[in-house]
């Protein structure tokens, strides 16, 4: 469907961009309709609550024209600030983060007039998984033996915790507070090597092809586990069972098969296997050099995947022998989208300016309770996360 057919029921009032090495993620503030004519309700103090919803979308960074006419058409020409012959009426704030809010910025501003308020991306990370925790109800969970089990976020004893994020590239994150963090570590075999070997190994296309062949492949034809070099046991004495992978696509060097040999579904599961676990221990030996407790993963590369997700939380348990906790995101591919769009600040108090040249004053303010909160999806194909009902604070 061309992103000009898509329907959108109010004005978009804020936008915020994450652009990275693979993906483009958008956040953007859909204020409802039953607000008052111009979209608020005035609370006092010259400030004005109002409702609606942050949208998610994401695009291909080397799609990058399906995101501008997105842009374009959805947003700008939507909320009246472009005209369709393409002149920009008005100034539209947007804010960006990730490499590509450098790479792109003249792209952006050449093509729809717009200038990139450049927020730094792990700062950004940092502001959307601190938001996401406290203001959004059953954000976080945990995945283990194929039971996904909500966690209750304690506001009070929330730091310290490492976030491990995994897109193209991982960044490891010990945070202490809100904007108090230092990356700690990362790791160049991430989202990006499993894709990209994956193209290469199996052939396919995209990454949902790449995981749905996973999901029908079995990792034991390509991998050594202990079994297979210690004739069919475990070694106990070290604590490893039989079927632990000894050496990730060990099989393949004895078997005398080439690549063509191998079914792609099981390159597909062995090489998710080896990213994930890989991944679950650094993230385990970094918890524990920082003595954390609880370790965060976010990043598009986990896209809410059970195989993932499984693997992660069984890697972390079995190094820190189930001290450490394994948590999960439902918005974990928009971290530093939403980071962004809550780093909207108080930049103009004037009061004839329309709500979506105003600022948001401190970031969203409220997300609806928890009986209220709604799954929605918004035009599936485009909003990839679910929205959130929630209320932002105008100047
Ligand atoms: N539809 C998709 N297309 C491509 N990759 C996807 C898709 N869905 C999930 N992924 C995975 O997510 C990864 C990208 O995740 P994410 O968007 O969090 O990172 P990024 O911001 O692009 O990278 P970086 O932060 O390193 O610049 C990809 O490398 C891939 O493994
Ligand atoms: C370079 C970034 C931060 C870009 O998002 C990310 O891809 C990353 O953390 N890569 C891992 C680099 C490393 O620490 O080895």
């Amino acid at each position: 469907m061309d992103p000009k057919d898509y329907c959108f029921s109010t004005q978009i009032s804020h936008l915020a961009l994450d652009i990275g090495g693979t993906l483009i993620k958008l956040v953007y503030f859909s204020p409802n309709g039953d607000n008052s004519q111009d979209g608020s309700i005035v609370v006092g103090n010259g400030c004005s609550v109002v409702k609606g919803r942050l949208c998610f979308a994401k695009f291909e960074t080397r799609k990058i024209d399906d995101c501008l006419d997105f842009i374009r058409f959805n947003i700008l020409q939507h909320s009246g600030v472009q005209h369709p012959n393409g002149t920009t009426r008005d100034k539209f704030p947007v804010k960006a983060t990730g490499g590509g809010a450098f790479k792109f910025a003249e792209l952006f501003k050449e093509k729809l007039g717009i200038v990139f308020d450049k927020e730094d991306e792990m700062h950004s990370l940092v502001s959307g998984v601190n938001f996401l925790l406290k203001t959004v109800p059953r954000e976080a969970f945990t995945y283990l033996d194929g039971q996904k089990e909500f966690v209750q976020i304690d506001h009070n004893d929330l730091y310290p915790y490492l976030l491990v994020n995994i897109g193209s590239g991982v960044s490891m994150i010990k945070v202490d507070g809100d904007g108090k963090y230092e990356r700690i570590s990362g790791t160049s075999l991430g989202g990006g090597t499993f894709l990209g070997l994956g193209k290469l190994l199996t052939k396919c296309k995209s990454f949902d092809e790449l995981l749905e062949l996973s999901h029908q492949g079995n990792n034991r034809v390509i991998d050594m586990l202990v079994g297979d070099i210690y004739g069919g046991t475990d070694y106990s004495k070290i604590g490893l069972s039989s079927t632990a992978i000894a050496s990730s696509f060990g099989k393949a060097i004895s078997d005398g098969k080439e690549l063509e040999d191998y079914q792609p579904e099981d390159v597909a599961r062995s090489l998710l296997r080896m990213i994930s676990n890989n991944i679950g221990q650094i993230a385990y030996l970094n918890a524990l050099r920082f003595g954390l407790k609880r370790i965060f993963f976010g990043g598009f590369f986990i896209r809410g995947l059970e195989y993932t997700m499984d693997t992660i939380s069984v890697a972390v348990h079995f190094w820190s022998r189930g001290e450490a906790k394994a948590m999960f995101l439902r918005h974990e591919g928009f971290l530093g989208a939403l980071g962004a769009f809550t780093s909207y600040k108080d930049q103009s108090h004037s009061n004839d300016l329309k709500p979506h040249h105003q600022a948001v004053q401190r970031a969203v303010l409220k997300c609806s309770g928890d009986d209220s909160f709604r799954h929605t999806l918004v035009a599936a194909n485009i909003n990839d996360g679910e929205a959130i009902e929630c209320s932002i604070n105008l100047v």
